[in-house]
């Protein structure tokens, strides 16, 4: 479970019984045809893949080069998010258990584990930090529509990373009849492989697109990095083209020196958090500092371990937007091409905008558009002088 010197099992002797649970289901049921097969038809017919590759013409023409957008903003419940939860539902339900259990910090996390959980008749409780439940309550009324329960955490810094806490306790007492269905391509193994998994149906859609609409590979693939599902799940369909640039987008938070932000490759240091060796912010005593972004999404002080180690052997280059380059890059992708992103998404929008001389004229770049703005309206309005 390891990927070069980061990931591991660091975890409490209590969970290891169910992550064994996982790594034999993850072996022994994921590669049979008949899950496959089950799970392809859900993609299908229940998500609404393949999601398109959109062309933007009007940024296109501004930047000199073809900006294509993976749109997993199009997926059903509006993020990339579903890919894998229905991946981990569906394998829960294989292993007998009887209801899931989530954190999320945006919220697209949590609706999309409450979607699944209804689509195969299971329960389903998200923990989420009492900060997000205020700051994305357009996700929570879904999540509570959906017939969730959701626990506010109230411990820490009150956001994802309590959540995540609370939610590997309750998963210890409630092993047995719950799965935790992890929002994220981090944790302990198995969690940064299986996510990855069931993820990258959209590198394999998406190379193959590319190759059908301009007969070549891209120049570079471009995803926003929270804990780095949708990063890791379209980089895995290029990672075997080393003429691809890989290029993973972290938030920096306001931006100013020194200021609160959540770029842990770019500006942390190598620990421990939540089972896993990773790249984190963190003080000199390995106490986990608070991260800041405009992005819930993005919102977390670690990352998952395969991006610290793409990073590590520069494979994958990773760089860091702020909150204003962000919202910037969200009004131009929404008026020049009538797509309003998430402000994760707009990170990685975000980086081609402020960046385009580093991309030869002409070449092809796909963005991984992760999911789409509706949760983050109140957000932005705040933000009056963008509209
Ligand atoms: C639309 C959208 N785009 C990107 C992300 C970043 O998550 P990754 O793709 O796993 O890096 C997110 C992350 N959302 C999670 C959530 O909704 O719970 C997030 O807060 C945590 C699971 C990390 C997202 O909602």
């Amino acid at each position: 479970g390891y990927f070069g010197k980061f990931g591991g099992q660091y975890v409490a002797e209590l969970l290891i019984p169910p992550l064994k649970e996982l790594e034999h289901a993850l072996k022994h049921i994921v590669p049979t045809e008949a899950f496959q097969k089950e799970f392809s038809d859900y993609l299908k017919n229940y998500v609404g893949r393949e999601s398109p590759l959109t062309h933007c013409p009007t940024l296109s023409k501004d930047l000199g080069f073809n900006l294509y957008l993976k749109r997993e903003d199009l997926n059903h419940t509006g993020s990339h998010k579903i890919n894998n939860v229905l991946g981990q539902a569906l394998l829960a339900k294989h292993m007998g258990k009887k209801a899931l259990l989530t954190e999320t910090g945006a919220g697209m996390n949590g609706v999309a584990t409450a979607t699944a959980a209804r689509a195969l008749g299971m329960d389903c409780i998200v923990f989420m930090g009492a900060v997000d439940v205020e700051r994305q309550s357009h996700n929570v009324r879904r999540m509570k529509l959906l017939g969730a329960t959701v626990v506010p955490v109230e411990s820490g810094s009150k956001t994802l990373k309590d959540a995540i806490n609370e939610a590997l306790r309750f998963w210890i007492k409630e092993q047995a009849t719950y799965h935790y269905c992890f929002g994220t391509a981090a944790g302990p193994h198995p969690f940064p492989t299986l996510v990855r998994e069931f993820q990258s149906v959209v590198g394999k859609e998406a190379r193959r697109q590319i190759l059908e609409r301009t007969g070549a590979l891209p120049h570079s693939v471009i995803a926003c990095v929270g804990g780095g599902s949708n990063a890791i799940g379209i980089f895995s369909g290029f990672i075997d083209d080393p003429e691809v640039q890989l290029i993973g987008v972290e938030a920096a938070g306001t931006g100013e020196e020194g200021c609160t932000n959540s770029a842990p490759i770019c500006l942390g240091t190598d620990g421990i958090l939540h089972g896993q060796r990773t790249m984190l912010l963190q003080d000199d005593d390995g106490q986990i500092l608070p991260s800041h972004s405009i992005a819930g999404g993005l919102d977390y002080p670690g990352v998952g371990p395969e991006h610290a180690h793409l990073n590590d052997c520069g494979r994958a280059i990773y760089v860091k937007v702020n909150d204003c380059q962000a919202l910037n890059a969200f009004k131009a992708l929404t008026r020049a091409e009538g797509i309003i992103p998430a402000l994760e998404s707009s990170h990685a929008v975000a980086y081609v905008l402020e960046n385009k001389d580093e991309f030869p004229k002409d070449c092809n770049v796909i963005v991984n558009l992760s999911g789409r703005g509706d949760k983050d309206m109140d957000i932005v309005e705040q933000c009056t002088e963008l509209f």
